[in-house]
């Protein structure tokens, strides 16, 4: 299975002056995280990490203290994560069929998710990891007042992976180009296209680290982790 990672973004809300993905979690990077966690997975056998050119020279040493097992090939990212994801997409082999896509940001999610993700994406064309909403959500105006309530039992938030046919996504990232569609997940465009996508249970710890909170709750989460490994 092709893995996509968008690792191009700025940081703007983790207040950070670089790449956020360079930032250190338990005195790792975090894209670290992410690759070890992608790495260990059975059913990932190519990594394409989508990365700002500045970035590159980061990402190469973050690459050489890994020593990964299955190749990786850096990718240049675009203005926003739709742009990022597209140029990885362009950039798959001919003979890449379905592609599994996953926020470098996502450092926490586990190699079982992304098999879980990969097994299923054989069985359909679009899917997305996610888990059940535990808030209730309100729709607010743009005067801040509430319009609605959606009811709970059908609102889910969305992870990554993602999970697509290559060449359908294509199409879809085509269609969002010629039509100006801003999506903050490929799961939108799809969508949008008139595509079933299925949710496949994601998981309470694959947080994406946005914010400098993130980063504290991750770290928890990583020590965690360790004390339960013993
Ligand atoms: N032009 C972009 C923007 C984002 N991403 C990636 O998409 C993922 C989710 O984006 P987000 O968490 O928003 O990261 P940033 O865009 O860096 O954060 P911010 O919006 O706070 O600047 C991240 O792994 C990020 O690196 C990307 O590949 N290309
Ligand atoms: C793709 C995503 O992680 C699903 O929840 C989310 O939409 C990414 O949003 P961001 O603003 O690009 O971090």
């Amino acid at each position: 299975m092709y893995l996509l990672i968008p690792a191009a973004g700025m940081g703007k809300r983790m207040g950070s002056d670089r790449n956020k993905l360079l930032l250190s979690l338990l005195k790792r990077p975090i894209l670290a995280w992410t690759l070890l966690a992608a790495s260990s997975s059975v059913e990932i056998n190519s990594i394409g990490i989508i990365s700002q050119p500045t970035d590159y020279e980061a990402i190469n040493t973050i690459l050489e203290s890994l020593n990964l097992s299955k190749p990786v090939q850096l990718i240049q990212g675009g203005a926003t994560r739709q742009e990022s994801v597209y140029n990885g997409l362009k950039a798959l082999p001919p003979e890449a069929q379905q592609v599994l896509i996953h926020d470098g940001a996502r450092c926490l999610a586990t190699p079982g998710l992304f098999d879980r993700c990969a097994f299923s994406v054989r069985e359909c064309a679009g899917l997305i990891a996610a888990i059940p909403v535990k808030d209730t959500i309100k729709v607010v105006d743009s005067s801040g007042i509430i319009t609605g309530t959606p009811d709970r039992k059908n609102l889910w938030a969305a992870q990554t992976p993602q999970g697509f046919d290559v060449k359908l996504l294509i199409e879809c990232h085509q269609l969002g180009v010629e039509n100006g569609w801003e999506v903050t997940d490929d799961a939108a465009l799809f969508e949008k296209c008139g595509y079933k996508v299925k949710v496949v249970a994601g998981e309470e710890t694959n947080l994406k680290v946005t914010t400098p909170q993130d980063l504290a709750i991750a770290e928890f989460i990583l020590n965690q982790r360790k004390i339960n490994l013993g």
